[in-house]
């Protein structure tokens, strides 16, 4: 059970101790400054695939988790390529539902309650954004509090802003752990959060909060944005916006997290995806930083295998928490 108010991150030392393990970004920025989101993800899975194992063994129940796809939104096909792989690695049961653009939300509702009855589904994830009719906060709060493994829901959103026991955002979750594992202690530091979304913005400024840090959200409607980031010890960028984060922005030595992914096509024809934060300026001034790829988006999949295995945990074990 994850715990808001005092989560454990065994792997904290593993992978910032040991951070050359392939990732991505400006060979110029220092590879010490990386925090290689990457080879943490595959350390945090490889331990949730060895606890799966012993889950197994103990309980012969094996963890699983339906995703629903409606449409075919680019960024949500990335998740679900690299969710897909990540899944069986874990040694986890994964059950799709790629749905027609079309799909009504009656449909959508019906699918959830289906799948919130199912025992082999511990965890039910809808990705978002849902089309245009369909009312995505009333698909999200269907999911079962026990399965929400987005942690999306009105039970588990609550829970955070309480500081109690939950199932977490898996993105915020991740940038959690990856703070914890580049800075240490959090508590006390100035923490500045761009973008307010309820995916992410919101449950990270929580988190942070939860955590002791003095913490400010940015957003569309924030005067002066930049001035207020450059009081940021940790700045977390999620706002969708390439490169919005320039080296003005940045308080000299602050650790950057961004949480961005947006697809740009490249000269060669191809396609590469790139951060909200301006990496190759942003690096010099920052004490550490996430590169895009290789940062937040692998523990995104990582923390949602690990909160599937939370579900399946809890739903053996007649939990006091929902
Ligand atoms: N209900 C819901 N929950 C989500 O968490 C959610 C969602 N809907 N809709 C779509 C967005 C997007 N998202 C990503 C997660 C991981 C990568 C990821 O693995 N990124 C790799 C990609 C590498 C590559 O393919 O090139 C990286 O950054 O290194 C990407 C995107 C989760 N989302
Ligand atoms: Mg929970």
């Amino acid at each position: 059970m994850s715990d808001f108010s005092s989560p454990e991150f065994p792997h904290a030392r593993k992978a910032a101790e040991h951070p050359e393990g392939g990732a991505s970004g400006s060979a110029a920025a220092g590879r010490e400054k990386l925090i290689d989101g990457k080879a943490f993800a595959t350390a945090l899975t490889r331990e949730t695939a060895e606890q799966v194992r012993a889950f197994h063994a103990e309980h012969g129940v094996t963890p699983g988790l339906a995703v629903v796809l409606v449409g075919n939104d680019p960024a949500s096909e990335v998740y679900v390529r690299n969710k897909a792989l990540q899944t069986h690695r874990a040694g986890m049961r994964s059950f799709m539902h790629m749905l027609p653009e079309t799909t009504s939300e009656a449909a959508l509702l019906t699918l959830v309650d289906r799948l919130n009855r199912d025992p082999e589904i511990h965890g039910i994830l809808v990705q978002l954004p849902l089309p245009a009719g369909v009312d995505a906060r009333r698909v999200t709060n269907a999911i079962a509090p026990e399965k929400d493994v987005d942690g999306l829901g009105e039970v588990n959103a609550g829970r955070l802003a309480l500081g109690l026991p939950g199932l977490v955002p898996c993105t915020p979750l991740g940038c959690m752990m990856l703070l914890k594992s580049a800075v240490g202690k959090l508590r006390g530091l100035n923490a500045v959060v761009v973008g307010a979304s309820n995916l992410v913005g919101k449950p990270m400024a929580l988190l942070l909060l939860n955590e002791g840090c003095t913490v400010s959200v940015a957003h569309i409607d924030t005067v002066d944005p930049q001035a207020l980031a450059r009081t940021a010890d940790i700045l977390v960028v999620a706002t969708g916006h390439r490169a919005l984060v320039t080296k003005d922005w940045v308080k000299p030595g602050a650790t950057v997290i961004d949480v961005g992914i947006t697809r740009i096509p490249t000269d060669s024809g191809k396609t590469k995806l790139v951060g909200d934060v301006a990496f190759d300026e942003v690096a010099p001034v920052a004490g550490r930083i996430t590169p895009v790829p290789g940062g937040v988006g692998p523990m995104t999949i990582a923390c949602l295998l690990r909160n599937t295995l939370t579900a399946a945990k809890m739903s053996v074990a007649s939990p006091d928490v929902f």
